[in-house]
């Protein structure tokens, strides 16, 4: 609150520069003009109509074949478009029957990319609509590829792109962004993207796709949303030799140089854009984004998706699964493989929701098992070389040289992997695990498909059918001796977007743990009796609308309840509020 207060104080002095060069009288200077003295330059930002070709051309606006007789009259349309109207359902199913036709991922992908730059409200009515079958193609897994290929799937930059080379500027180039009222921003440095490490500055796929879904699914508006991509470099050399890698040809910044430019760019997003803009910081690296999160995390409104938003889904997951086998929290045992963002994240919302519940809190000790997995485990005589975030976790136990032999050891009940390492969970593994446990959760978090610990369908016949299964990238049902299972998808795509909505219609000027919980709860109650019936612990994705409005309620009221939302008064149904505040994209009538 500390610098809460300084940051209020500097904001405060502003107005008490010359008056001459304040307006005043309370209308908001968006573009910043009138508080720049005389002598500061300003970006000459004007609004106009689009009418005519520009309005095609222009995809916020932009309607195609829909615009109306009336609108093509009034708009200076006629002859630029064929005769025939079409309606906006008509183009979605020209288009989906389009996107059908692809046979490879990246197709589709590169097809909605285009939808997106052409006409923005009938890609969010094809990505609302097709949401289960769309989810794959403009996110986890195909979002990890094109990241990999975007050097030479590139046309049109989207984003915000801020480099070493703007460093000392980076207030101007946020000032270069086309829209003043930013409500969130997701930003990556590329170093970790997904499982598939240093992509340098081709993450900013991540940004791109993460806000895509925060409209799709949270209904946030386009123009409120910030991609936002950090290249400090890249110690990937493959790109580094590629001629057509689109970032800085140079090895990664590191130490004060690094950080000097994350507070530029801290700092000037609150001075562009207010306290209340929510920062989702994604796919750092994890020494930067356990640093970053404790940093920021007092003075700003920051979010780590794959440390907070991974925990939150999955503890939903847990919890949900719970229903299914029974006991409480406290009486599982958890083994992690890969000890990283999500990994010990995880481990700390759960430990967090287990010492809520008083009467569990001297078990639960006991129950959290955590182990580190690299060629060993983590043993107590090699703790101080851990590094910090992972500290709490570590067990005392004898040295054990693989998986099989942890688990054949330690016996947990959930085995969760969370450690960018495909193919891990072997049959060995699965084996164990069902040979000790009715119904052992195994949940094969890492991305995309290829870096999956273990595939669905290998959970479920190497189980005999036994495994729940949860897993961060979408896999299809799977048939074994005759029943269908339906695998889970434990992605952080069920949290963020409604999250966000939450903190963003509750004007919450911090995120706080148990606002994490918060949505985490209201996930777990999205699922019913149905869906356990097959074997589900998270409801579908066709529901994500319904789902992120209540994860939104009951975040808004936590934010409430802890005195952080500062939209007063607090409305009397913040599940109708939070439906009320979200982006539909049916096209809107012109004058
Ligand atoms: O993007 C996803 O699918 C989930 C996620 O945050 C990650 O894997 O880093
Ligand atoms: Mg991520």
């Amino acid at each position: 609150m500390e610098s809460t207060m300084k940051e209020l104080g500097d904001s405060a002095s502003v107005l008490d520069l010359d008056p001459k060069t304040a307006v005043g009288g309370g209308v908001e200077d968006v573009y910043g003009e009138d508080f720049a003295t005389e002598d500061q330059l300003i970006t000459p930002w004007t609004v106009s109509v689009a009418s005519g070709y520009s309005l095609l051309r222009d995809p916020r606006h932009n309607k195609g074949l829909a615009f109306t007789e009336k609108e093509r009259d009034a708009h200076y349309l006629s002859g630029l478009l064929p005769p025939v109207v079409l309606s906006q359902q008509l183009q979605e199913k020209k288009l989906m029957n389009s996107i059908r036709q692809y046979q490879l991922p990246i197709q589709k992908y590169m097809a909605m990319m285009e939808l997106e730059e052409r006409n923005e409200r009938l890609f969010y009515k094809l990505l609302i609509d097709n949401v289960e079958e769309l989810l794959p193609v403009v996110y986890t897994p195909t979002v990890g590829e094109a990241c990999q290929k975007y050097g030479s799937i590139f046309r049109r930059p989207q984003g915000l792109y801020i480099s070493l080379k703007e460093k000392g500027r980076v207030l101007d180039v946020l000032k270069n962004w086309p829209e003043r009222s930013i409500q969130v921003i997701v930003v990556t440095d590329g170093e970790r993207i997904l499982g598939l490490g240093d992509l340098g500055c081709q993450g900013m796929g991540i940004p791109v796709g993460k806000l895509s879904l925060y409209t799709a699914l949270g209904g946030i508006r386009p123009s409120a949303c910030l991609p936002i991509t950090i290249d400090v470099g890249t110690n990937n050399e493959k790109l580094l030799n590629d001629e057509f890698y689109i970032g800085l040809k140079q090895r990664r910044a590191t130490g004060q140089e690094y950080s000097e430019l994350l507070h530029e760019f801290m700092s000037a997003v609150k001075q562009c854009y207010g306290e209340k803009v929510l920062i989702q910081f994604e796919d750092f690296a994890n020494h930067n984004a356990f640093e970053l999160l404790a940093k920021y995390r007092t003075s700003h409104l920051v979010f780590n998706d794959d440390i907070q938003g991974t925990a939150s889904v999955v503890l939903a997951g847990v919890v949900s699964a719970l229903k299914i086998l029974g006991g409480s929290l406290a009486d599982h045992k958890f083994l992690f493989l890969g000890a990283g963002e999500a990994g010990t994240g995880i481990a700390e919302l759960i430990a967090l929701e287990m010492s809520k519940r008083v009467c569990f809190y001297c078990s639960w000790l006991y129950g959290l098992l955590f182990v580190v997995w690299g060629s060993n485990i983590a043993l107590v005589s090699r703790l101080e070389s851990l590094q910090h975030f992972k500290q709490p976790w570590a067990h005392e136990h004898e040295s054990v040289k693989t998986l099989l032999e942890a688990v054949n050891t330690l016996k947990p009940t959930v085995l969760i992997g969370a450690s960018g390492m495909g193919k891990t969970f072997t049959k060995e593994v699965i084996e164990a695990m069902s040979s000790f446990n009715e119904k052992p959760l195994i949940m094969a978090l890492s991305n995309p498909t290829s870096q999956a610990e273990c595939t669905a369908e290998e959970a479920y016949t190497w189980s005999k059918g036994k495994a729940i299964f949860a897993s961060g990238s979408p896999f299809d049902p799977v048939e074994y001796e005759g029943k269908v299972f339906v695998p889970g998808q434990g992605n952080n795509a069920y949290i963020f977007p409604g999250f966000g909505l939450g903190v963003v219609m509750s004007g919450a000027i911090r995120v706080h743990d148990d606002m994490l919980l918060a949505a985490s709860e209201a996930l777990a109650e999205q699922v019913t009796d149905a869906e356990y019936e097959k074997g589900l612990i998270y409801p579908p994705f066709s529901k994500i609308r319904k789902i992120s409005a209540e994860i939104a309620a009951k975040v808004a009221a936590k934010a409430y309840e802890l005195g952080l939302a500062s939209r007063i008064p607090r409305p009397a149904s913040l599940v109708k509020y939070a439906e009320s505040c979200m982006y539909s994209p049916v096209y809107r009538n012109y004058r």
